[in-house]
């Protein structure tokens, strides 16, 4: 089976999405809708998106009481996405609630949407997580310990970096999703990003599926540059 390739939609407005996704003509994509969109256009944005015959992953990274985030993926799992996620700070209580809130609100006949929780964001440093958060030892301990808490509480997987997708395959099993943002290619601007890695690397360190954002939606050529980090990710010449 073909691994993702996210495109993290990461636009100010419809109109610039809309332009985005029409550069790619009948092309089936995965999208990822963040924040910045879907605060603006709620559940519109998704059933446009939907209609162009996209994957949807809707990546609001949940944190807050198990009554909360059961209620919100409630509603989120009417929406007809493919993935949604939390944050796996918001523990395991947290995290099980999500799952039973998404299992209500499954209409009949459908998929539940799969659900993944954010370990370390691929933005936070050792010495940020050591510092700010107060949590000791290395970022891979960090979220290797979120991703067995995740896995306990039943969700599908993770959001992590490149470089802790072997040792979760290996304690945890390779049936657990892992999902990977932080994607550059080798001569690529990092901007905000700290623990990142090129296609080539999430390929070779058996990555499931990989967001990227930027290196495509702010290229002078979208769709070549599309071209050339799927390529990259998949291996072979397209
Ligand atoms: O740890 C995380 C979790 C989520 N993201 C999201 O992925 C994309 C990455 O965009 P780039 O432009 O390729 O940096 C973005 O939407 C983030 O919200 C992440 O980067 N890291």
């Amino acid at each position: 089976m073909r691994k993702p390739l996210i495109i993290a939609l990461d636009f100010p407005n419809m109109e610039k999405t809309k332009h985005f996704l029409d550069l790619f003509g009948g092309e089936q994509l995965v999208v990822k809708v963040g924040m910045e969109l879907y605060y603006q256009y709620g559940p519109g944005i998704i059933d446009y998106i939907k209609e162009q015959g996209h994957g949807v992953f809707l990546d609001l990274k949940l944190h807050d009481i198990p009554n909360t985030v059961k209620q919100a993926m409630r509603g989120l799992a009417g929406l007809n996405v493919d993935l949604v996620n939390v944050h796996a700070a918001g523990g395991a209580n947290m995290m099980e609630a999500a799952l039973e809130g998404l299992v209500a609100g499954t209409p009949a006949g459908q998929e539940r949407p799969r659900c993944i929780a954010v370990t370390q964001l691929t933005s936070t440093t050792k010495e940020q997580m050591n510092e700010e958060q107060r949590i000791i030892g290395s970022i891979e301990e960090s979220v290797l310990h979120y991703a067995r808490l995740t896995e306990c509480a039943g969700l599908d997987g993770v959001v992590c970096s490149t470089h802790e997708v072997s040792r979760i395959h290996e304690r945890i099993g390779k049936g657990f999703l892992t999902v990977t943002p932080g994607i550059r290619m080798a001569e690529g601007e990092t901007h905000d990003q700290k623990r990142v890695a090129t296609p080539e690397q999430a390929r070779r360190l058996g990555t499931d599926a990989i967001v990227v954002g930027r290196s495509i939606t702010a290229a002078e050529n979208p769709y070549q540059s599309y071209k050339k980090v799927l390529e990259a990710w998949e291996g072979v010449k397209i």
